[in-house]
């Protein structure tokens, strides 16, 4: 992972609670929802890959599915019908359509009636449902159904609420010329990386790398130049490293990456592949040669995150210093 998705769409919210949003707020939305249609069930629903979860259920004792539930995406549900679709369903009387024989909800549960809203996140994919269900036949009026779909806006303004913040939380961890991780960014994932590996007793590296002589670069082919060899240092880094590797820029034209290993050896391959990555780009681009000198060292098990960092940092300097030599 080089940074994180900003808005995680596939993961269900009772997973991944934000503290942006009520529950409370919710369930009181959803409760109001089954009081005004006098039904015995009232949901709201989220859809990811692993299925239909229902993240707030009507606190009603008629109501067979309680929040935290989950159903299997293939499953014949009237929820799947509106993600599907993206539109309204109102199905009045399923009994006699026999397009439904097969949803649980009716051949198991007894429900008659359904009418349910798609319920979208900011970005425009399907979040769920907005549902409610009726073990009767039911005939809501037209001004019902449209009091359903403001309601449920009420819930899409606050998932609008969460996808803002995301997209600020990754512009404060982005480095806005390269697009990787700048120094919080690093910080943050790199701290978490170094847990989980100490933890699972894996080896990690951290790698420094700086451009040589870039100031002369900069003055020779101007500044333009040398943003754009920035920005290929960066994109080199993320093509060459594993996706799971952490890569950042820490500032001018000083770059960190936290790599997993298989073993110590593997080190001395991957400082290979990303000089050969360095040299074979200029046959790519219209860019300037340039060499970039690379410091590391291992992440021991008392591997402090500011100490690696300068530690690997000495490691470059002390190679930077034999080129000039
Ligand atoms: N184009 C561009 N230049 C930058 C940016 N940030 C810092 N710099 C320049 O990067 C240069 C870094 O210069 P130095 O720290 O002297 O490093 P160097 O020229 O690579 O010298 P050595 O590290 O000793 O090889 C300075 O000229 C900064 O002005 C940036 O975002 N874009």
């Amino acid at each position: 992972m080089k940074n994180n998705a900003a808005l995680a769409t596939d993961v269900f919210l009772l997973d991944n609670p934000s503290d942006l949003i009520s529950i409370d707020k919710w369930q009181k939305t959803v409760n109001l929802l089954a009081e005004l249609f006098d039904a015995p069930a009232g949901f709201l629903v989220q859809f990811t890959d692993k299925g239909f979860q229902v993240t707030i259920s009507s606190e009603q004792e008629s109501n067979p599915y309680s929040a935290g539930v989950i159903i299997e995406p293939e499953v014949n549900l009237f929820c799947r019908k509106v993600v599907e679709t993206g539109q309204m369903l109102y199905v009045d009387n399923a009994a006699i359509d026999p397009c439904w024989d097969t949803n649980p909800e009716v051949s198991d549960d007894g429900f008659r009636s359904y009418l349910g809203v798609p319920v979208f996140w900011p970005c425009g994919t399907a979040f769920g449902t907005f549902c409610v269900m009726d073990y009767r036949e039911t005939a809501y009026k037209h001004t019902f159904i449209e009091l359903i779909a403001q309601l449920k806006e009420i819930l899409e303004s606050d998932l609008a609420l969460i996808g803002s913040y995301a997209q600020l939380q990754q512009l404060a961890i982005t480095d806005p010329l390269c697009s990787v991780n700048n120094r919080r960014g690093f910080d943050i994932l790199a701290e978490q990386r170094i847990k989980l590996a100490k933890r699972n007793n894996s080896l990690l590296s951290l790698l420094y790398l700086d451009i040589d002589r870039f100031k002369v670069i900069n003055d020779k082919y101007g500044h333009g130049v040398g943003d754009a060899v920035l920005q290929q240092v960066a994109q080199l880094l993320t093509r060459t490293l594993r996706e799971t590797d952490v890569v950042g820029r820490l500032g001018g034209d000083e770059f960190v990456a936290l790599v997993a290993l298989e073993d110590k050896s593997e080190l001395t391959t991957i400082k290979h592949r990303l000089i050969s990555a360095f040299e074979t780009s200029f046959s790519e681009t219209s860019l300037p040669k340039f060499t970039v000198s690379i410091g590391c060292t291992f992440v021991s098990e008392q591997a402090v995150l500011a100490e690696l960092i300068d530690t690997a940092d000495q490691d470059m300097l002390q190679k930077k210093q034999a080129l000039a030599s």
